[in-house]
């Protein structure tokens, strides 16, 4: 997604997760060429790309910084090529473990919905116009398959059972009285059927329920139960592995002598489960290079994600280990504010690394920036849909860079919150959306395109487990 007005070709969105999900199904020779470069803002001299035929660009060139809706645009497109490479093969997932993935394979039904002809209320099978001399046993949900009953007869039913053969109506239990000679007298109108749901009234088994690339709500994993499903076949999660760098962290207690807590090790993994991935690990390595090396090397991720150590000072370990392993560094820096330094690697042809600076709120910004477009791609979810919104304030703007600003939404519009600085977590963790201040920044009233924060959209991104 980008800021309004900087792309015109809308249906470009569709046709990424289209293409994501016919590459799960692809079969090895598919030749669709992807150069990742970005039309005519291309970068493909300063940054290279990540098709096969692109020049290789190690971690040491020239510094060049990526605009804020172009790193987004290279993140997508990389985990296109990524998804490509590794030719990603659908699950089979217990349906108590598909929340949030994407069908990669149409759902059809395995059963008649219903399966069988079924009360649909709690009462009186009943044959024929009344009254009826009712039969002693009753009939319940879950139970032997009933004997026909004949002309004139009735017998009790409850809500979901099966209805007895030759049934011509439930009557239900408030419209029903008994007389003195135990026979059920209607007290209103009978209609031939009348609550009765037909076997097959929903779907007929092999009826498609839902197409590829429809996303496993709550209310999907329900169908998929209800149509005889154990499992689903979807687009795997991304896998993902967390370095946390920096030798002054605690993961308890109170700061003291120069240290601070850890934010982003409890922050991240969660706000990457509700991206779509699959947190293998959390490591904390410290400033420890040969230690970030070893990580990284043997990682298995589809993403590793580190966060610090991205600028330029002494123990800041991430370029150098990149151009160590001889990594392409696809965005090496983004008009974005906070998190200007943030970046993205291409270790190998299906392996990524996202580097979010220390900074909390600047690691936040470079994980939207960066990280949610290639997991999205990767895990073939559809992109959330741009919206703006008037800034209820005036706010500042950088006069390069985009700024990332955690606003609440009030009714019609976006409130600007205070305590957005990059090393602040407060305002963020108040807001609902980030809005993104294009540069030179916005008038009170001005529309902003927001980004949702996960916990705040009400959909299927409210699930983070
Ligand atoms: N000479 C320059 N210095 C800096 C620049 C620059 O352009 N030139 N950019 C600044 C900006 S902007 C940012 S953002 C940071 C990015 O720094 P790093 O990614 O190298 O991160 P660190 O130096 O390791 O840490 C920065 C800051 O964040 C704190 N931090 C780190 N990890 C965590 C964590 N897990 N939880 C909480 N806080 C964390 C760390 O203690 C530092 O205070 O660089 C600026 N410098
Ligand atoms: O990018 Mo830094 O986030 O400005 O602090």
């Amino acid at each position: 997604m980008t800021s309004p007005g900087t792309r015109a070709d809308a249906d470009a969105e569709d046709l990424d997760v289209e293409e994501a999900l016919a590459l799960v199904r692809e079969t090895p020779g598919h030749g669709s060429h992807d150069n990742g470069s970005h039309g005519s803002h291309g970068r493909r001299d300063s940054h290279g790309g990540h098709g096969a035929p692109a020049p290789h660009h190690p971690a040491d060139a020239h510094h060049q910084t990526t605009p804020w809706p172009e790193a987004r645009a290279t993140a997508e497109r990389a985990a296109r090529t990524a998804a490509r490479a590794a030719r990603r093969t659908p699950v089979a997932v217990p349906l108590d473990a598909a929340l949030g993935l994407t069908l990669a394979a149409p759902l059809a039904a395995l059963t008649d919905l219903p399966s069988f002809d079924t009360s649909a209320m709690d009462g009186w099978a009943v044959a024929g116009p009344g009254p009826w001399a009712v039969r002693d046993e009753g009939v319940l949900a879950g139970h032997a398959a009933p004997a026909p009953l004949i002309d004139g007869e009735a017998v009790r039913i409850a809500t979901g059972a099966r209805i007895p053969p030759d049934t011509t109506a439930v009557l239900r239990t408030e419209h029903g009285r008994s007389d003195e000679r135990g026979r059920l007298h209607p007290t209103r109108e009978v209609v031939h059927g009348q609550d009765i749901r037909p076997r097959g009234q929903e779907c007929r088994s092999g009826d498609q329920l839902l197409p590829v690339g429809t996303l496993a709500t709550p209310a999907v994993l329900g169908l998929a139960a209800a149509a005889g499903y154990d499992t689903l076949t979807a687009v795997p999660r991304p896998r993902v592995d967390v370095l946390v760098l920096g030798d002054e962290l605690l993961t308890q207690g109170l700061p003291h002598d120069g240290l601070i807590r850890d934010a982003l090790g409890p922050m991240l993994p969660p706000w990457l489960r509700a991206l779509g991935a699959e947190v293998r690990t959390v490591r904390r390595i410290g400033d420890d290079a040969k230690a970030l090396h070893r990580a990284v090397t043997t990682s298995e991720a589809d993403l590793i994600v580190t966060t610090g150590g991205t600028a330029a000072g002494p123990v800041d370990h991430v370029h150098p280990t990149l151009r160590r392993i001889g990594a392409e560094l696809l965005v090496d820096g983004v008009k974005a504010r906070p998190g200007h330094p943030m970046l993205l690697a291409r270790l190998k042809d299906d392996q990524h690394l996202v580097g979010l600076p220390g900074n909390p709120l600047a690691a936040v910004s470079g994980l939207l920036t960066l990280a949610e477009p290639l997991l999205r791609t990767l895990a073939a979810r559809p992109a959330p849909e741009p919206y703006t919104l008037p800034l209820r304030d005036a706010v500042h703007g950088h006069p390069h860079d985009t700024r990332l600003v955690p606003v609440v939404l009030r009714g019609e519009g976006a409130v600007p919150l205070r305590y957005n600085g990059p090393a602040m977590l407060r305002g963020i963790a108040a807001a609902d959306a980030l809005a993104v201040v294009p540069p030179g920044g916005a008038r009170s009233g001005q529309e902003a395109e927001l980004l949702d924060l996960p916990w705040a959209t009400g959909g299927i991104g409210v699930c983070f487990t």
